[in-house]
């Protein structure tokens, strides 16, 4: 007799049934869908959170890492078999910049696999149809022709800053393409470029470059210090896309995209890092000199994506980076007094509204 519980039979294998058969078309999604963010606090998450609900989708799940761990594999069958989702948007990840990247690399690369691995195959054994797997404009080589193509996919040697998190992402991809090879279920994938917005990683030695240096640049307003210290030399160039703008994307693929490539999200437009240090200076009010710390990392010298896909399919950004930079210094102003200025020692997590 098998005595093992009905999630945990499922945990075993990725699929028990039969093949099913899609029946997802192209259209809004439906309003009484069920649909499960993981990582609905985080930068992506609550910006996926807040296009649903503009949307008027109300059921939306969420569960914090500390209510449900997603490297825990018998949890994830768990949380699928009692809530039974109608869409995952899989927006959780062990996520840093490129410092943490760099200093963690085996976390990243181990932890990202087990929540990807876990997710995905409790929603294959569930039969989730609509399935959005993020990654990262970091999947593709560090000297891919620019603007990056979808295609430029596995042609290439990885940044070594982040190859361990860019090979857990580009196994997610795979296993999004395997899943809709072997069971025929309509799920994808989106490539965000470097996002920005509310909710983001502020702490400064883990952050991605523009938390970080929207906190330093204030900080240095307030202490009315004569200048500060970037990371690299300011030469390599990023292209900054509003986490809102992303979080539209996404959904405008769950609409109306069917397609086992990979789509780019981005702006198509790229600054040096020193323009960027720029645009934060002004965003902040801060007038003094800038020094530039070459023994941190630079990264990959230049990631632009070729935006043409999800362009000609109907979507395109809004939020111009000035104002979206002069909208998180306000965000960020009004979420952090002074006085928590050593929330790097709480945590991230711990300072998220
Ligand atoms: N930030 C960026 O510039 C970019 C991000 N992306 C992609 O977007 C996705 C989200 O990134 P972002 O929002 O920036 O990251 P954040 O760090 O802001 O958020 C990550 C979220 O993942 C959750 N999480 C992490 N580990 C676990 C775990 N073990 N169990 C359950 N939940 C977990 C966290 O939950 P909790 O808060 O409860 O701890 C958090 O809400 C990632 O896939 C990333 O690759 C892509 C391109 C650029
Ligand atoms: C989204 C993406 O994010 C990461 O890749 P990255 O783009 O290299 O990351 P970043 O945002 O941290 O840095 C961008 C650039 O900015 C410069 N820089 C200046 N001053 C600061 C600074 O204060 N902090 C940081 N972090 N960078 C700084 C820094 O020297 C570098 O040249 C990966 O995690 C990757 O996995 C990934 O997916």
């Amino acid at each position: 007799m098998d005595r093992q519980a009905p999630a945990a039979r499922l945990e075993s294998r990725v699929m028990t049934t039969a093949t099913p058969r899609s029946r997802w078309s192209p259209g809004p999604i439906d309003p009484s869908a069920a649909v499960y963010v993981a990582g609905h606090r985080g930068l992506a998450g609550s910006a996926l959170v807040r296009a649903l609900r503009r949307r008027g989708i109300t059921d939306i799940l969420g569960r914090t890492s500390r209510e449900l761990d997603l490297r825990d594999r018998h949890s994830v069958f768990e949380f699928f078999a009692h809530n039974t989702p109608d869409v995952v948007i899989l927006a959780a990840a062990r996520v840093g910049g490129i410092a943490a990247n760099n200093t963690w690399p085996v976390d990243f690369l181990s932890e990202n696999l087990r929540i990807q691995v876990n997710v995905l195959d409790a929603a294959a054994a569930h039969g989730v149809e609509r399935v959005l797997f993020l990654g990262s404009s970091c999947i593709y080589p560090k000297f891919a022709p620019q603007p990056i193509r979808e295609d430029a996919l596995l042609t290439g040697a990885l940044e070594p800053t982040n190859d361990a998190y860019a090979v857990a992402k580009i196994a997610g991809i795979t296993q999004v393409q395997a899943t809709r090879r072997q069971y025929g279920l309509p799920w994808i994938s989106a490539m965000p470029t470097n996002l920005y917005g509310p909710n983001d990683n502020f702490a400064g030695e883990t952050s991605h470059l523009l938390p970080a240096m929207i906190r330093r640049y204030e900080s240095a307003r307030r202490e009315a210090a004569p200048s500060v210290t970037n990371w690299g030399s300011g030469t390599p160039r990023r292209e900054l896309l509003h986490v809102d703008d992303m979080a539209e994307a996404c959904l405008y693929l769950l609409e109306n995209h069917d397609d086992p490539r990979q789509v780019n999200i981005g702006t198509g437009v790229d600054h040096s890092i020193a323009e960027i240090a720029e645009i934060v200076a002004v965003a902040v009010g801060y007038d003094g000199t800038v020094d530039w710390d070459t023994t941190k990392p630079d990264g990959t010298p230049r990631k632009l994506l070729d935006v043409s896909t999800i362009h000609n399919l109907g979507w395109r950004p809004t939020i111009s980076l000035e104002r979206g930079v002069a909208e998180v210094v306000e965000w960020y102003r009004a979420a952090h007094h002074p006085e928590m200025d050593a929330f790097s020692e709480i945590g991230a997590g711990d300072v998220r509204i």
